[in-house]
């Protein structure tokens, strides 16, 4: 019963009913006794009566007290009969329930229950045998007392949850009365109850997703009171751990002093704990864990600590993840700009920063169109975000804005960055800076076509500037003119005053040349002394003529270098465009051949081009490649031209010249293939073939005791600048068996004094090895008297031009005078070439030169005339010894006839 007081009140009254009718019936009994009472029975009755009309009007009372105390309830009351019909309810119960006024007594409650509520019960009762009114009254009967939750229909339509308790009423003899029951509207609470259902199993769900636990720790005993399944999973143990010290064993060695520092830390300010730590498993895996508790303290002792425990180890995992990507992010070289899917701004890093200049607040929020450049057009943008939205990346070189306003080269890529439904979500933007990359290749395009000493275009670049203007010249038929220059005697300022001097020469020559000619006119050094122009628009020859005029010109004044005064001077070459050449190769070369007309015909001028000079270069070709197949056929061969004393007439040697019969062609003149032979190099292997030819003969001479006889041998200055020369020379005479003392080797004057140190020691190391050394030419040149003193020569050779004019020339005269009075002075034995007259080498004579060459003795002859003359010489009494003269190999010495008479 859930009322006590409408019990008790209950209770009182069938109390105050029984008596009643216990008293009625001693008055049945008094009455039955007989009529004597009457009187007394009567007043008995009345009393009786009088009592009973008290006692019902004070249960009428108690009736009202009882409805108002069941109204006051917050339950709902309800009274049954013996057969569990309803009696009685309380207010309540109308307002609840689906229920009028007037229609409730005499119901059963399993009206208000749900049918398969009842349809339950019905099941649960054994089937009595009399008729059940109320299934509900009859499980509270049989119960005696019942206590249940039920779901009552309510008066809004729906069915509410009650806890229904009923206690079954009986009258003071013990038989069934019915019952009373109070049921309690529990919705609310079940909702509550349902909610906090739900809320707990969230709970332990996310517990177990979070892999949190819960402990509990006794400090008086270190015992653990409580730990949770997820512990045990996160600790990987099949049984609860037992005490405190148990669970810091699990921790890694290097962790624990740490963990039981902090614990006792926490519990001695009796604050929060909380620490993260790692566990170490027999397997030596590491599991990161978080501890966290808080403190139970009782009369401020702590007594307990209960907590919790999470396996961090994924998000550690991650952090570490997240601060490396961090890292990486920060470090990187490269630029890296993170935006949303409308491109604005997000992040930068630090590369970012540094390549343009931005900081990450300045640009967070805006778009990256604050970053675009003029330097690329919409159609570029377009095409970018056509790629990237097609194929998700795009990559290329892209110019920036920094923040300085400048502009610069990146290659950049950009990745778009989807969602799992397939949308953009971020751009990411990776790039490197192109600019020193840009810097390197074009340091690297102007050394390819730019020269480095006067920073004029090359070769190459000439060549593409002249193709493209050869373009627009034929499109517009206009004229063009290509001037080959070449500067006249430049090698020898290098020579003579060293290398930087002629730099800054051509320095020097370079401005000048630019300086005199148009913006529009195109100059270039191609190498050495030689600058090419190309002149654009030039309408007449005549234009281009006054151009070369007015290089020439400004050329022609001094230069001032270090302290010397230079005057060079220039050669210019012109071919012009269309009549001269279609193209740039054409032009260039037939520039070069008037160039060569120009030098050849004296120097400081300028020439055209004309058809001439092709047939010039053509049969220089030709001649080339058949020197070469004449060196293999044999068609070369030797003459030599006798050398005379002047003193006694007596024969001193021979000079060795080449000769060359073409097959077709016949005599080929050595002005003609020996300056070729130069100038393609085929001299060394002529000259190495001369050599061989010239000791060969001269050893059969000696072996034939035709001499002693020494043969001079020319000496180009390519051979004498290879590294293998004198061991060339070594060999030959080794091979042919020639004693050294027989050959003489002759070297122009102008290539001693042009590569002075070079010149000097080969000569030292063909003079070791015995052989005579004469310097050819000597006048033509420049000597230097100082170095002439270093050099090991013992003879010096007259040029013909001087000789040619003699006797009567007198600037001629004068200088043979000079060349024979230095060579004397140096210990030299002088000879004089080109001996045409007897007026000529008695004048030498008289000027005491030492020997003489030339047509007046003899011209050069075939072998077998020189042997004639040698053989002639021999029988021929001789003259006086000379120094210079070859061993015989026996002490006898020939003597020539004294008289200068021609062979
Ligand atoms: N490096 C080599 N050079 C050689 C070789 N053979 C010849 N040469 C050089 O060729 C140039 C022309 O030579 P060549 O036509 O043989 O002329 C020589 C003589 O014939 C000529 N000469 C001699 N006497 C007279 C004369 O009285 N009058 C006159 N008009 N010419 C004369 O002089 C040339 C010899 O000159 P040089 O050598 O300077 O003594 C010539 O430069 C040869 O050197 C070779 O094998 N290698």
């Amino acid at each position: 019963m859930a009322d006590p007081a409408l019990h008790e009140e209950l209770e009182r009254l069938r109390v105050e009913v029984e008596a009643l009718r216990l008293a009625n019936a001693a008055i049945q009994d008094q009455m039955s006794a007989g009529a004597a009472g009457a009187d007394a029975l009567l007043r008995a009755v009345e009393r009786q009566a009088e009592d009973l009309r008290a006692a019902n009007l004070r249960q009428s009372g108690q009736a009202a007290f009882t409805r108002r105390v069941m109204d006051t309830s917050g339950a709902l009351m309800i009274v049954l009969d013996a057969e569990g019909r309803i009696l009685q309810v309380n207010r309540r119960f109308h307002d609840e329930l689906a229920a009028a006024e007037g229609e409730v007594a005499g119901r059963a409650l399993d009206d208000w229950l749900p049918p398969d509520e009842r349809a339950a019960l019905e099941r649960r009762l054994i089937k009595p045998p009399w008729t059940v009114y109320s299934h509900l009254f009859e499980l509270m009967r049989v119960a005696g007392a019942y206590e249940a939750e039920h779901h009552l229909l309510g008066a809004d339509g729906a069915y509410r949850d009650y806890w229904i308790e009923a206690s079954p009423q009986t009258d003071p003899q013990g038989k069934e009365e019915g019952a009373v029951v109070c049921a309690t509207d529990i919705t609310a609470l079940n909702l509550q109850r349902d909610a906090l259902e739900v809320r707990e199993r969230h709970l332990r769900e996310a517990q177990r997703i979070a892999q949190i636990g819960r402990w509990e720790l006794d400090l008086a005993t270190n015992r653990i009171l409580d730990w949770s399944d997820e512990l045990r999973k996160t600790c990987e143990l099949s049984h609860p751990l037992a005490s405190g010290r148990d669970f810091v064993a699990l921790a890694h060695p290097d962790d624990r002093d740490e963990l039981v520092r902090a614990f006792r830390a926490a519990v001695k300010a009796r604050a929060p704990f909380a620490h993260a730590c790692r566990l170490r498993f027999g397997d030596g895996r590491i599991k990161w864990i978080d501890l966290r508790g808080v403190m139970h303290a009782h009369a401020g002792r702590v007594l307990r600590v209960s907590g919790t425990m999470q396996d961090i180890t994924a998000r550690r995992q991650a952090d570490e993840e997240i601060s490396l990507a961090a890292r990486v992010f920060d470090n990187s070289l490269n630029g890296v700009v993170i935006t949303d899917a409308k491109t604005r701004i997000l992040r930068i890093n630090r590369a970012f920063t540094r390549i343009l200049g931005y900081q990450h607040e300045e640009l967070v929020g805006k778009t990256t169109a604050v970053l675009k450049s003029d330097r690329h057009d919409a159609t570029f943008y377009r095409a970018l975000w056509r790629e990237l939205k097609n194929a998700g990346e795009w990559q290329g070189e892209i110019w920036d804005r920094r923040k300085d306003g400048g502009v610069t080269p990146l290659w950049q890529s950009i990745s778009a960055v989807r969602d799992s439904r397939g949308d953009v979500i971020n751009y990411i933007g990776v790039f490197y800076d192109l600019s020193d990359q840009k810097r390197a290749a074009a340091h690297i395009h102007h050394l390819a076509y730019y020269d480095a000493l006067t920073d004029l275009p090359n070769r190459q670049s000439f060549n593409d500037s002249c193709e493209q203007a050869l373009k627009l010249a034929r499109r517009d038929r206009t004229n063009l003119a290509v001037l080959f220059l070449d500067l006249d005697r430049f090698k020898y300022v290098n020579d003579t005053l060293g290398h930087p001097v002629g730099d800054e020469l051509l320095r020097g020559v370079a401005r000048r040349i630019k300086r005199a000619l148009r913006q529009s006119d195109i100059i270039a050094r191609l190498g050495g002394d030689e600058f090419i122009v190309l002149a654009q628009g030039v309408a007449h020859p005549d234009a281009a003529a006054r151009i070369a005029e007015k290089i020439i010109h400004t050329l022609a004044k001094p230069f001032s270098i270090d302290g010397h005064r230079l005057e060079i001077r220039v050669s210019v070459g012109i071919s012009c465009f269309p009549h001269d050449g279609a193209d740039a190769a054409t032009l260039i070369k037939n520039a070069d051949l008037a160039l060569y007309k120009a030098k050849e015909e004296g120097r400081d001028q300028f020439r055209f081009f004309e058809a001439s000079l092709m047939a010039k270069a053509r049969e220089k070709l030709f001649l080339e490649a058949e020197l070469r197949a004449a060196l293999e056929r044999g068609e070369l061969f030797l003459h030599y031209q006798p050398q005379f004393s002047l003193a006694d007439g007596r024969l001193v040697g021979s000079e060795a010249l080449a000769r060359w019969r073409h097959a077709e062609r016949g005599m080929i003149p050595p002005d003609k293939f020996i300056a070729i032979a130069e100038e393609c190099g085929l001299i060394v292997p002529l000259g190495e073939w001369a050599l061989r030819a010239a000791c060969r003969q001269g050893e059969e001479w000696r072996r034939a005791g035709l001499g002693p006889h020494r043969i001079a041998v020319n000496m180009s200055g390519l051979q004498l600048e290879r590294a293998d020369f004198v061991a060339t020379v070594a060999r030959i005479l080794a091979e042919t068996g020639l004693p050294p003392d027989w050959l003489e080797l002759e070297v122009t004057e102008t290539y001693v004094m042009r590569q002075p140190e070079k010149s000097a020691r080969a000569l030292e190391g063909l003079r070791a090895l015995g052989i005579a050394l004469s310097i050819d030419d000597f006048g033509a040149g420049q000597s230097s008297l100082a170095y002439l003193k270093r050099l090991p020569v013992q003879s010096l050779k007259i040029d013909r031009s001087f000789i040619t004019d003699l006797p009567f020339g007198e600037n001629e005269a004068a200088i043979t005078r000079a060349i024979i009075a230095l060579g004397h002075s140096l210990h030299l034995k002088v000879l004089a070439e080109g001996v045409e007259t007897p007026a000529q080498a008695d004048f030498l004579r008289g000027l005491g030169c030492d020997q003489a060459q030339g047509y007046f003795y003899s011209r050069p002859v075939d072998v077998e005339n020189m042997q004639k003359i040698l053989r002639h010489m021999d029988a021929a009494p001789g003259a006086g010894s000379d120094q210079t003269e070859p061993s015989r190999g026996n002490d006898d010495r020939r003597r020539a006839p004294r008289s200068s008479a021609p062979c």
